[in-house]
């Protein structure tokens, strides 16, 4: 075995290195969080290359593309970038909309089809709600896209959902008889715009390994090895295809935790980790215990309420971390005041521990959470980036030069069309587009191809000549773009696009301070594209060209444009913190009806789902977890009192720390209560809130003064702080607290500015200057 490969395979320990050196068959690692899966992922795909499996012959899904990314970096530094350039690695989607490309011919499809994202599909949705003259009240666009979402991933297509009669009837007893008409009518616009939505990735990949033997022959054995991270969170057209893929060599390599299983609510089904072991032969089954992430406290308490939920399969979770602080629970009278807490706590937790900014994670519930966290953080000058929520290239002002990109790639492309044909503005009305349509729809071609001809089908379409002359210009203006797209790469044909279609200066006569932030964002966007170019040739052995940085784009989760290089506090949803980790989490608004959600609270396995992902959010924390919650909230516009949520409360006492007196002035006080007395959480539920705002309790008791100067900083005496300067050599082995172990692959300057480039198991590649670097030699 390769050197280094031997040095991280002994950094494992004996549970983990059993499933990482695991050779042939199928095998199951299920354990809870931080005790090392993806790590274990990561090794094993190394180790698996050190046996002499070829790169090529591996494929690895992962949660998000970034995920992907960084394991690949990692492995490319045991085994070196070349061979690991090899390895398809990536999440579900882009996986197979790479193969679909390959084969899209024998589904009827172009090669250059467009990828609709969900955006692009909700368009095309109600438009066809419109001109089918349905009331949209009734046929609420979302709602129709959710349905429609999951007939695929069900696999039920248009034939199979008319020939169901209980699916035609529940249908027509929610009034929306015909939803099937609609659901036939996108399925046709998008087949004839030679596009697919997310969902087709993966209903149109089962297609095509269930018609044709010879493709699934030939994937199966191009991937002998198959990994899955996160396989808690499959769902069923997912699990069709792992289970297809790897039903001839059976080397499938799954790894998950039911207890971090999030995502029923898009049709995840926890069954297909609980099933593993039916179906496959002579399944292996491998547990992890020891978490490596969390304090003891954490991971204590993180037992403590997850033990809650009744389905769940029995795991044990240990740490032999050092104990930590308690969690601390704070109560805020608003959420204006929480986000103003978190604020300040972050910034004297940065001050007193020497912490960076990315060492901070604020998670929420919801989207809408984040607002009153931004202001207070802006206002304290802490920079933050916010995750999810309208992404990057959600904007309009991408997706407008985006539009032109697909049309360039795919020129069938309805929603690109009708998102640029006037914009800017070229005197090509409503009307006319509407016109187009028809005739599309008529001839049974694309609006794209009959425009080709509008001078010979204008008349009949009542299109004047003058606008019969723009519509052919805009045509021609699209294929020159073609001409200059063919042997070009991604940017420099963008850049001719922003200037050519006079995207650009209709910004800059618009003058505003958004238009300004327009352009820099089409700025940003460009420089995007270069790099994407560069990256492409380095990783992937590309030219970087425009069809596969479109395919990036639509493909892209927000994680997945985090270049990790800029310093700031992460705020998200818990949902996009799954398999993430970060020294301080803040997890905020734990209220009644906020977390667990009131839409997730009708039947027990929505309130399992609901600790679930409170278990995911607590165990996401290294050092340091908060629990922020408020007396009111302005939910629906409305103030509305709230109450503390009741995983606070399903938390064992002696983990908490509440430095908030607890005697909330909401909850009215028995006779003779203890209101200055002691914490006594029992009190919280059993009293109900008298309505009114009285006056605050007051100042806290003197044991409650002391709880709250108790809060520990966390304990960073014991930290290895190096004076390693001059003390390493190229191959000397490090450990560092945040990124493990590491072997030094070179040095640079002398004494105090001496730096070390040392390549570590869980950051890769890193340049240290030694005088502050936190390191210990282990040889
Ligand atoms: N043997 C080990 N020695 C030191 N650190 C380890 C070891 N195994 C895992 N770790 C570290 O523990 C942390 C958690 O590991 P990892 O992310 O692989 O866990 P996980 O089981 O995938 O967690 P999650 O369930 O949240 O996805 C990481 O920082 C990882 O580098
Ligand atoms: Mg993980």
């Amino acid at each position: 075995m390769d050197s280094k490969l031997e040095v991280y395979i002994e950094g494992l320990n004996e549970a983990q290195r059993a499933p990482t050196l695991h050779k042939d068959g199928a095998l199951i690692v299920i354990a809870g969080a931080g005790s090392g899966k993806t790590r274990v992922l990561t090794m094993r795909i190394a180790y698996l290359m050190s046996q002499g499996i070829d790169a090529f012959n591996i494929l690895s899904l992962t949660f998000t593309n970034k995920a992907a990314r960084e394991m690949k970096k990692r492995i490319a530094g045991i085994v070196g970038n070349s061979e690991a350039k090899n390895l398809w690695m990536g999440t579900f989607h882009s996986i197979f909309a790479k193969i679909l490309r390959f084969e899209a011919d024998k589904l009827g499809f172009p090669s250059n089809f467009t990828i609709y994202d969900t955006q692009d599909s909700q368009r095309l949705i109600s438009a066809i709600i419109k001109e089918m003259q349905l009331d949209k009240d009734i046929y609420k666009y979302k709602q129709v896209q959710n349905r429609i979402s999951s007939f695929k991933n069900s696999l039920i297509t248009v034939r199979a959902y008319f020939n169901d009669p209980d699916l035609v009837e529940a249908d027509a007893m929610a009034k929306r008889p015909r939803m099937g008409e609609i659901y036939k009518e996108y399925v046709d616009r998008c087949f004839k715009a030679g596009a697919m939505d997310f969902d087709d990735l993966l209903l149109r990949t089962n297609e095509l390994l269930n018609r044709f033997p010879e493709v699934l022959a030939k994937y199966q054995n191009r991937f002998q090895y198959i990994l899955v991270d996160e396989y808690q969170d499959t769902n069923h057209s997912q699990y069709l295809i792992v289970k297809a893929l790897s039903d001839r060599f059976q080397n499938i390599c799954v790894v998950g935790d039911d207890s971090q299983s999030i995502y029923a609510f898009r049709g995840a089904n926890i069954n297909n980790i609980l099933n593993f072991q039916k179906d496959y032969d002579n399944v292996a089954m491998y547990r992890l215990e020891q978490n490596y992430r969390s304090s003891k406290n954490i991971v204590e308490a993180a037992n403590s309420v997850i033990e809650k939920n009744k389905t769940r399969l029995d795991k044990t979770v240990w740490t032999a971390n050092e104990d930590g602080g308690q969690i601390i629970v704070h109560r805020s009278p608003t959420d204006g005041e929480e986000g103003r807490y978190v604020a300040s706590s972050i910034f004297e937790n940065r001050m007193n521990h020497q912490l960076m900014n990315g060492d901070f994670a604020i998670l929420y519930r919801t989207n809408a959470q984040s607002r009153a966290m931004e202001d207070a953080l802006r206002k304290r000058d802490i920079p933050y980036r916010i995750y999810g929520g309208l992404s990057f290239y959600q904007r309009k002002e991408i997706k407008d030069v985006l539009g032109y990109l697909r049309l360039i790639i795919n020129p069938k492309d309805e929603e690109a069309l009708k998102r640029v044909i006037n914009y800017p503005a070229r005197g090509i009305g409503g009307t006319t587009v509407d016109k187009l349509v028809v005739a599309a729809k008529h001839y049974g071609r694309s609006i794209f191809e009959v425009m080709e001809k509008i001078e010979q089908l204008g008349a009949s379409m009542n299109i004047n000549r003058g606008t019969q002359t723009r519509l052919s210009n805009f045509v021609t203006m699209i294929k020159s773009f073609q001409i200059l797209n063919d042997g070009g790469n991604a940017f420099e044909v963008a850049e001719t696009v922003t200037k050519k279609t006079g995207l650009v200066q209709e910004l800059k006569k618009d003058g505003t301070p958004e238009g300004i932030a327009r352009i820099e964002n089409i700025e940003e966007l460009l420089n995007g594209m270069r790099d994407f170019v560069e990256e492409q040739k380095q990783l992937a052995d590309t030219t970087g060209s425009l069809a596969e940085f479109l395919e990036d784009v639509a493909l892209a989760t927000d994680m997945d444009n985090d270049k990790g290089d800029e310093d700031r506090v992460a705020l998200m949803t818990i949902h996009l913190a799954k398999g993430l980790e970060f020294p301080f989490v803040y997890i905020v608004g734990m209220e009644e009806d906020l977390f667990p959600s009131a839409m997730s609270m009708n039947t027990r396995s929505e309130l399992e789902e609901e600790r679930r992902l409170f278990y995911v959010a607590l165990t996401r924390a290294e050092k340091q977890a908060y629990l922020t919650y408020t007396e009111s909230r302005y939910r629906w516009g409305k103030l509305v009192d709230a109450e503390p949520s009741r995983f606070i409360e399903e938390i064992d006492d002696k983990y908490l720390d509440y430095q908030t007196p607890m005697q909330s002035y909401r909850y009215k006080p028995l006779m003779d209560t203890d209101i200055f007395g002691d914490v006594d959480k029992s009190k919280l539920r059993l009293k109900k809130p008298v309505s009114g705002r009285p006056p605050s309790v007051g100042t806290p008791t003197g044991d409650q003064l002391r709880k709250l100067r108790k809060i520990k900083p966390t304990d960073t005496s014991d930290v290895p702080i190096s004076s390693v300067v001059g003390a390493l050599k190229r191959g000397t082995i490090v450990e560092h607290i945040r990124f493990g172990r590491g072997i030094v692959e070179g040095l640079e300057g002398k004494g105090q500015d001496q730096k070390a480039e040392i390549n570590f198991e869980n950051g890769g590649l890193k340049k240290l200057l030694l005088r502050f670097a936190k390191l210990k030699i282990i040889e």
